[in-house]
């Protein structure tokens, strides 16, 4: 189940169960809401234990009708339900009206403002007033409620589909947004629920099965998945594992180009050498010892080292100093060879703009404000205020650079020039705040050099079963590679917990790798 869907897939995937006849509108309805009780239920068990009391409030919209249908089921449990709502019953649509209608023959409906005067004593307040259907921002009693959830209630809040003002595609309130304590979705979550401030405001997410079999449409975003133990075994000789080359900066600044390479090598790369200056060779001979060291003075000396064909792939950035990266960018460009651009060789592409040759065996990872300066114009029209989500800029990006684009963050989205496009949301129960410390960047771009230069050896293809890393040739080898080191990063990082530095995510990745294979 690694699809995301936008509110408009999700639509036309309902759309289409139903005009094929497996199931009606109604039926979809009662499903999701029997499946938001067992949520509750699953979430906080001791409310299993004895009915509660719930106040439930309902928008003019289907995610309304779901709020009815929740209604009714838990009052059926033996709960004191009260139901609060917005707009006017011959305002719903038709589902959610007989779903009124129905709660209607066992109970009052009352105001939302008046309900939510009186909520303070509820168990539960089930927030069903706008879902994928949100078009503007907040108003009135609906407004009210969100700031009232946003300051902290005594009772538990489940939000049906999305917490009420926050937009499903981008992760951001519409001007406000109710925050829940769980939120539980249908079918495939929404890219909302893990861009932005999308996980904060969803507490948990839970994702219920509510029976659509149509198929989801095949040009969607995919979540990252953990890679597959195969993906990553070693086979043969080193130089079967492929060789990485690592751009270092002058004297003073090799740490973090050190950093990246070893990182290289601890994801499997055969080899990974360290292209130094020569103010910065014996800072970083006195620093190293299973990386190797090669003096690459500027741009003559990089062109000679690409006359051996064993070098899979290159990194450039991490400490490598704007000028220096601006010198040795062209001749790394024109070479063809995977290589992954960071930080200084992501400014020193900016200053140049997109003009340079780049192509689709590089890989771009820009942090916000390295894609701001790239790419000026996604950046703000995603940015506070703008209207496009952070997927649509990153797949836009990709297709301007020609180049996977890698933007980071707690949401870092993946995307190739072809268009497909994957997440990667270290939030929930893949929350890895302890990444957030100086040098991480480096080991990510380090970690996917090495495995760019792994896809170029000539793996057995057959014997592991699957298409190799280097697939189709500068297609598959980079996206692979910037998914795969994305999710391995994370995991680095979870598995070592509080206190790490970026010095302890290469250490960390054996026992990382070692997890995959058990
Ligand atoms: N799709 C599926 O597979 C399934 C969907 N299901 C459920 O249906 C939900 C989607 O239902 P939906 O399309 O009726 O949208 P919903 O979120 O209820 O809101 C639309 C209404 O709100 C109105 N409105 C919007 N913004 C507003 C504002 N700021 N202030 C005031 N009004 C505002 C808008 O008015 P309009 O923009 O047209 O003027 C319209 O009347 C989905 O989230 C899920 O819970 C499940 O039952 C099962 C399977
Ligand atoms: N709060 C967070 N939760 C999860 N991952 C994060 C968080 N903050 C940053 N990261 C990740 O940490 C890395 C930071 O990279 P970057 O911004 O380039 O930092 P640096 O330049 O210090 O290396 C990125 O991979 C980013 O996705
Ligand atoms: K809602």
């Amino acid at each position: 189940m690694t699809e995301i869907l936008t509110s408009a897939q999700m639509r036309a995937l309902e759309a289409r169960e139903i005009e094929s006849g497996r199931a009606t509108g109604r039926a979809l309805m009662e499903r999701a809401g029997r499946g938001v009780v067992a949520a509750l239920l699953a979430h906080w068990p001791a409310l299993g234990n004895q009915p509660g009391k719930a106040v439930v409030l309902c928008g003019p919209g289907n995610n309304g009708g779901d709020g009815f249908v929740v209604a009714r089921l838990l009052r059926n449990r033996g709960w004191q339900v009260a139901v609060g709502m917005l707009g006017t019953a011959e305002g719903l649509p038709p589902d959610a009206r007989a779903n009124h209608d129905l709660w209607r023959s066992m109970g009052r409906v009352a105001a939302l403002d008046a309900v939510l005067a009186g909520c303070a004593g509820a168990d539960v307040i089930i927030d069903a007033l706008f879902g994928i259907g949100l078009s503007r921002p907040l108003e009135g009693a609906a407004r009210r409620w969100a700031e009232m959830s946003a300051a902290g209630l005594a009772a538990r809040v489940l939000a049906i589909d999305l917490p009420s003002g926050l937009c499903a595609e981008r992760g951001q309130p519409i001007g406000v947004a109710a925050r829940a304590a769980l939120t539980v979705s249908f079918h495939r979550p929404k890219p909302g629920h893990y861009l932005g401030a999308g996980p904060d405001h969803c507490g948990a997410l839970e994702i219920v099965d509510i029976g659509i079999q149509a198929p989801c449409p095949e040009a969607v975003l995919r979540r990252v998945e953990r890679p597959a133990a195969a993906d990553l075994a070693k086979v043969g000789h080193k130089f079967d594992n492929g060789h990485a080359l690592v751009l270092c900066g002058g004297y003073g600044r090799s740490g973090a180009a050190r950093l990246a390479a070893r990182a290289a090598l601890r994801i499997g790369a055969g080899l990974v050498s360290l292209g130094v200056p020569g103010s910065a060779q014996m800072e970083v001979a006195a620093q190293i010892t299973a990386l190797m060291m090669q003096r690459i003075e500027g741009a003559e000396d990089l062109a000679a080292a690409l006359t051996d064909r064993r070098l899979g792939a290159l990194c450039l950035g991490p400490g490598l100093g704007v000028a220096r990266a601006a010198e040795l960018l062209p001749v790394a460009l024109a070479d063809g060879r995977g290589c992954v651009l960071d930080a200084d060789a992501l400014t020193a592409l900016a200053e140049v703009g997109l003009r340079a040759p780049l192509h689709s065996g590089c890989v771009l990872t820009p942090h916000g404000g390295e894609f701001a300066r790239l790419f000026p114009d996604l950046a703000e029209a995603s940015g506070s205020g703008g209207e496009m989500s952070k997927v649509e800029a990153t797949r836009q990006a990709a297709v301007r650079a020609g180049a996977v684009v890698l933007y980071k963050g707690p949401d870092t989205v993946i995307a190739a020039p072809d268009g497909r496009a994957f997440l990667h949301a270290a939030c929930y129960e893949r929350a890895a705040p302890w990444l957030a410390t100086a040098g991480s960047g480096d080991v990510l771009a380090g970690m996917i050099a090495g495995l760019m230069a792994r896809g170029h050896a000539p793996l057995d293809a057959a014997t592991r079963g699957h298409a190799p890393l280097h697939a189709a040739a500068q297609g598959h080898a980079p996206l692979n590679a910037a998914t795969m080191a994305t999710w391995l990063h994370a995991e680095a990082a979870r598995g070592f917990g509080p206190g790490l530095i970026a010095e302890d995510l290469p250490e960390a990745l054996p026992q990382v790798l070692a997890g995959l294979a058990g």
